[in-house]
């Protein structure tokens, strides 16, 4: 007779929205046929009173939160807890966030990359007094120096003169806007595989329109446009996304390679912008953990592929550890990152030809 399938157990600790986008009927069933169940943790009852679990997969934000982690690590050693605060929490600060962009190094001959120029303000006095935006070329984009989630923490202002300086609320990170032809491309990670897709974008300012435009504009997730404003955006039209050339697949692969070891972090997207100015300069202007997935093709493929390494992995560290003699390090609790999957070998597995294409889109606001 055959052995019963061991079966593994993931909690999951979202917020409504996240939960509603994330935790898709077909991802569910997808995960129970490998022998793995996503559970709801209840956010209202402590952890430690929950599970078991083998993974704990979660997007909250707070010390409580935090601390609920860690007491549940302490009482579960072996549970892997997706991601680790700690790791997080450097994308909490634009700031932190593209630091480690500027520290990464990736060989390549014909295409280069980097971060915008940009500072942050802490206070109003600095801003229009002391002019400390003054080594920036106008337009500068203002983006909240928090990135915690909310929705103040997107809310940006595309700013062309000092004028438009003056409605700004600091703290804030100053940031040269770039020509990049209204397009970016988001490149989501999920442990070993990684997928770039192209969005909509804010339109290049030229220098003409530049010296006409009074003050600033504001705007909140621009690349977020849902299909009914898609059909109905004429600017969307007018892009051609479709006729926007891919990064270098394997250039971007590196860069999430880099970004991954560094950050120690499975669950994240990061945006890229292509310098007009210079053509094969790429630039990283945002971070964002556990982003929005379902929007990924075949999302559910990759995370029940990716939930299946996890849970397995750490069957195979208990193995490795068993064998292994008193001292020899390795040990069930090990974090190590699981080796990354070429794009390639991705696109053949998830039965697409390319590991860069085009994604699907959603909600855009955009006000003056
Ligand atoms: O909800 P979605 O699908 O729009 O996903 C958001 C992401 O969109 P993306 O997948 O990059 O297109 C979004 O990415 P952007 O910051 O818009 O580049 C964030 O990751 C957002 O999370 P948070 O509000 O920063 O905590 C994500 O929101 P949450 O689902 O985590 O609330
Ligand atoms: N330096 C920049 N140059 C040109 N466009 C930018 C720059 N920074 C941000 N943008 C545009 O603004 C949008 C929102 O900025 P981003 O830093 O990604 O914030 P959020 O976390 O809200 O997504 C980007 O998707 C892009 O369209
Ligand atoms: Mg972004
Ligand atoms: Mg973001």
């Amino acid at each position: 007779m055959a052995e019963p399938q061991r079966r593994f157990a993931i909690g999951y600790a979202l917020a409504p929205k996240k939960r509603e986008s994330f935790i898709q009927v077909s991802l569910v069933s997808l995960a129970q046929e490998r022998g793995i169940d996503l559970i709801r943790i209840d956010t209202d009852k402590p952890l430690v009173d929950q599970g078991p679990f083998d993974c704990v997969l979660h997007k909250l934000y707070g010390d409580d939160w935090k601390k609920q982690l860690q007491e549940f690590s302490l009482k579960n050693p072996n549970a892997r807890i997706l991601d680790p605060p700690a790791a997080i929490e450097r994308l909490h600060n634009r700031i932190s966030m593209l630091q480690v962009v500027s520290e990464l190094k990736v060989e390549s001959h014909s295409n280069s990359f980097g971060i915008p120029k940009q500072i942050v303000i802490y206070d109003y006095e600095t801003l229009v007094e002391l002019q400390a935006w003054e080594p920036l070329k106008f337009p500068v984009i203002a983006k909240p120096l928090v990135a915690d989630g909310s929705a103040k923490s997107h809310k940006m202002s595309l700013v062309f003169n000092q004028d438009g300086l003056k409605k700004l609320g600091p703290p804030i990170v100053l940031q040269e806007f770039v020509n990049h032809g209204g397009v970016i491309f988001k490149v989501y990670v999920v442990g070993e595989y990684v997928k770039c897709v192209k969005r909509k974008s804010l339109p290049d300012v030229s220098e003409e329109k530049l010296n006409s435009l009074e003050g600033s504009l504001s705007f909140s997730q621009v690349s977020n446009i849902t299909t009914r404003e898609r059909n109905d955006d004429k600017y969307y039209k007018m892009m051609h996304l479709e006729d926007t050339e891919m990064p270098p697949q394997s250039f971007i692969t590196d860069i999430a390679r880099g970004l991954r070891r560094a950050m120690k972090l499975n669950l994240f997207n990061f945006d890229v912008i292509r310098d007009n100015r210079i053509g094969n300069r790429y630039l990283v202007i945002d971070i964002n953990y556990f982003p929005g997935y379902a929007k990924m093709p075949s999302y559910e493929t990759v995370l029940t592929d990716f939930f299946w390494d996890i849970v397995n992995q750490k069957e195979r560290d208990a193995l490795v550890t068993s064998l292994k003699k008193d001292g020899e390090s390795e040990t069930g609790s090990d974090r190590r990152p699981i080796p990354m999957r070429s794009c390639d070998k991705d696109s053949r597995k998830y039965g697409s030809d390319d590991c860069c294409s085009d994604g699907e889109d959603k909600v855009n606001t955009i006000s003056s």
